[in-house]
């Protein structure tokens, strides 16, 4: 069986190792984000890399923090250098879905601020076409029912986030998620700019246009797909 953690490990460190003296970073949030976080400290370490960092989460930022990385604002910055991160599925284009863990908003915030965003991830996460990851769509809480209603007129199962103890899940925006089965996503701009006209709708996971590397790692290496 194919071992993802190791995949997930392979990817990150090549994308660690894109970052260079200087550089003004995104970090990504989720399991493979965290070992290029770990990563890129080790290199500061280790090696004297200086960079400064925004995290596009709570989480991340927290774990920053403890590693020792220098964090500025993501309101005070115009452009990033480089994010890295990870994503839910990204097809042959290099369209993504992302907001599995719950950071869209930040995330594709980095992601557009960026001059290059490198996707990282295991063999699971390459896919023909998008949509059988359930599309994440965050919502102001004050719009949830209407956004609700215009989401189930689009035709696809939606629910509420949860988290395990029942209660709605809340981003770091202290807003909610749906999460909806499109199973197949064949025109990922015109739902982008639906979801979008949707007053409420804060982020969606439809990363179009924003992702210029993707690092899968593979059984014994990586497989490295630019879009340029
Ligand atoms: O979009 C994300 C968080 O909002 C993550 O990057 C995505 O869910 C992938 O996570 P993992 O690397 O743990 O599989």
């Amino acid at each position: 069986m194919a071992d993802l953690e190791a995949q997930k490990q392979r990817a990150a460190l090549r994308a660690a190792a894109e970052v260079a003296d200087g550089m003004l970073l995104g970090l990504g949030t989720g399991s493979t984000a965290t070992y290029a976080i770990r990563e890129i400290a080790r290199r500061m370490r280790e090696e004297g890399l200086r960079l400064t960092a925004i995290a596009t989460s709570s989480a991340t930022g927290a774990l920053a923090v403890s590693l020792g990385i220098p964090l500025r604002s993501m309101g005070e910055i115009d452009q990033l250098d480089l994010v890295i991160d990870g994503a839910d599925e990204i097809d042959p284009a290099l369209r993504a879905i992302k907001g599995g863990g719950g950071a869209l908003f930040r995330e594709k915030i980095a992601a557009a601020a960026a001059v290059r965003m490198i996707v990282i991830g295991d063999s699971s996460k390459p896919v023909e076409t998008l949509g059988r990851f359930k599309l994440p769509v965050e919502v102001h809480p004050f719009a949830l029912r209407s956004v609700q209603h215009q989401l189930e007129a689009l035709g696809a199962p939606i629910a509420l986030r949860s988290r395990a103890d029942g209660a709605p899940f809340a981003t770091d925006q202290q807003a909610n998620i749906f999460d909806v089965a499109f199973d197949r996503i064949d025109d990922a701009g015109a739902l982008a700019r639906m979801l979008e006209a949707m007053p409420g709708v804060l982020a969606h996971g439809l990363f179009i246009d924003l992702v210029d590397t993707a690092i899968i790692g593979t059984e014994d290496g990586v497989s490295i797909t630019n879009r340029h």
